[in-house]
């Protein structure tokens, strides 16, 4: 697969987040996005999983045969995403048989992220470390080449910030690609880095016009 970004711009509640944002991804290759707060990271990868619809520009991605992009890609948010009530093996197999090109199962992909002993445990009851490890274990329990992670680190301990970086290591090696919003250095091989500069602006009156949810 190839992701190709062109001229994309970003606006949210009527400001311009972002213009002129232009990137190619290969197979293999990892692309870390930084910036300060409210830059525009989270709206960029939002745009790119089809969630969030550009201001200007375009988003392509070459070599996924059928499948649109947003079928091609994994998007792990600031939000887990995850049933609160079900447990964590639950809460995969609905990923697993809701996305279709079945990889792990549920078992072995919280094995994977060191969470087997908590399979049958209802998220609720989890950490927020425990919780982002099973949102993260959806990456491996469905075939998808690009994986976009926002603030994948986050809430993990050093131990599951180095099982995250084998993981994505060994992603990259399949040919995989990933876009990651971070603020933490991510020990990924043969990184590109993007620095989103968002245009300093004052808060207009109407701001809070066209808030989108
Ligand atoms: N749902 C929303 N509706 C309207 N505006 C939003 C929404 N979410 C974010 N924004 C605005 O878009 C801009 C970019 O926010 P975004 O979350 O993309 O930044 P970020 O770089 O990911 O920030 P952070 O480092 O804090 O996670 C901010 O000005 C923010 O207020």
């Amino acid at each position: 697969m190839r992701l190709i970004v062109e001229e994309l711009a970003c606006r949210r509640s009527g400001r311009r987040v972002f213009a002129g944002l232009s990137f190619a991804l290969e197979a293999g290759e990892a692309l870390v996005v930084t910036g300060r707060n409210g830059a525009g990271k989270s709206s960029l990868l939002a745009i790119l999983a089809g969630r969030l619809r550009p201001d200007g520009g375009a988003v392509r991605a070459e070599g996924v045969g059928e499948r649109t992009l947003a079928e091609s890609l994994h998007l792990v948010g600031h939000r887990d995403g995850l049933k609160a009530a079900m447990t964590a093996r639950e809460n995969l197999d609905f990923a697993r048989s809701l996305l279709g090109d079945r990889a792990l199962s549920a078992l072995d992909a919280l094995e994977q992220v060191g969470l087997g002993h908590a399979a049958a445990l209802p998220v609720a009851y989890l950490s927020a470390g425990q919780r982002r490890r099973v949102a993260l274990a959806r990456l491996l329990v469905a075939h998808r080449p690009l994986w976009l992670l926002d603030e994948p680190t986050s809430a993990l301990d050093a131990a599951s910030q180095a099982t995250l970086a084998v993981l994505m290591n060994e992603h990259l090696g399949r040919g995989g690609l990933i876009v990651a919003a971070t603020h933490a250095p991510l020990d990924l091989r043969g990184v590109k880095e993007i620095r989103i500069e968002r245009a300093a602006a004052p808060v207009a009156d109407d701001a809070l016009d066209g808030w989108d949810a």
